[in-house]
């Protein structure tokens, strides 16, 4: 049986919950479950805290987990990304009253705030920067006003937390993070049971992220049409009753679905239809 270790709380464990069902498998009933079996995909989901999820599957008890991309980092634990799984996204950033700092060879001598330690430590010695870290469990956009630090390091999304406190992000980006599927540092690639896990959750991206496109056309304008819609490998080509039309059908990303559209009725193409993916291997 897989052993998965699951986000039990935080802004991880809705959209990863959701993912996991979209590709077929049992989820808890109650957010109190600490672990189901689900016999059917002969699968058992442990939900566990984000941040010590790394921590479980270097260990080898766990097989793979969900976690974020900072959380693994800051763990500091033995364990690699496998799969980026394109939800949670956010940037780690450097925050301070305005004017404070440009940059951060200005941290020299200061003391700054956060609950990634283990990202920021590392962030500052390879830096060369000598400064102290504070660490808190969360909300630290306040240890600012209260003086606790003079500067904060935290997840960034849409920055409204920065403003209402009233700080500004300075410097580059410590790095970008998002949602991902982690085991540990060298685990059996191989492993029939994860290379299936995978290819669901492939699956879920792929049907989050296109629809397929069907449209007829006629013959001159084919090479055009295949322009516009390549499809993932080649898109599939019909003939059509009518002499000299074909049908044909792609796989498009989403975002450029009306774009496409619009292209290909101005080359002559009709009865252009989209449908949504429900689920896919590639
Ligand atoms: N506002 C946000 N937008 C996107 N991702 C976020 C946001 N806040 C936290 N994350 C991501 O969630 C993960 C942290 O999860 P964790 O559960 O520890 O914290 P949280 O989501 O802030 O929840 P809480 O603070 O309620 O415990 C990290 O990967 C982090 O990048
Ligand atoms: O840029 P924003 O869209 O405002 O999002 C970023 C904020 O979201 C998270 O906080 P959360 O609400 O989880 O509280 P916490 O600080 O207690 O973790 C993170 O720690 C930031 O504070
Ligand atoms: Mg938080």
């Amino acid at each position: 049986m897989l052993r998965i270790a699951v986000p039990n709380k935080g802004s991880l464990s809705g959209p990863a919950a959701e993912m996991l069902h979209e590709a077929g498998y049992q989820q808890r009933r109650e957010s109190k479950e600490l672990r189901i079996v689900d016999p059917e995909n002969e699968v058992e989901f442990f939900y566990l805290r984000p941040r010590d999820i790394a921590i479980y599957v270097s260990s080898g008890r766990l097989d793979i987990g969900i976690t974020g991309r900072d959380l693994l980092i800051d763990s500091g634990a033995d364990a690699e990304e496998i799969l980026p799984l394109g939800f949670a996204r956010s940037t780690f950033r450097f925050a301070a009253k305005p004017g404070t700092a440009s940059g951060i060879q200005d941290l020299k001598g200061r003391t700054v705030a956060t609950s990634y330690e283990g990202i920021v430590a590392g962030h500052l010695a390879d830096s060369g920067v000598d400064a102290s870290v504070v660490h808190l469990d969360g909300a630290v956009e306040t240890a600012i006003e209260l003086g606790v630090a003079e500067v904060i390091a935290d997840v960034v999304e849409t920055g409204t937390s920065l403003r209402n406190a009233g700080l500004e992000v300075f410097g580059e980006p410590i790095m970008k993070s998002e949602a991902i599927v982690v085991r540990r540092t060298g685990a059996d690639g191989e492993e029939p049971k994860v290379q299936q896990f995978l290819r669901r959750l492939q699956g879920v991206l792929v049907a989050r992220t296109y629809v397929m496109m069907d449209y007829d056309c006629r013959v001159e304008q084919l090479e055009k049409a295949v322009a516009l819609t390549p499809g993932l490998e080649s898109p599939t080509v019909s003939p059509l009753h009518n002499e000299g039309w074909v049908a044909v059908r792609a796989m498009v990303p989403a975002k450029e679905a009306q774009r496409i559209m619009d292209d290909l009725y101005a080359i002559g193409a009709r009865a252009i239809l989209t449908t949504a993916i429900h689920a896919c291997r590639l």
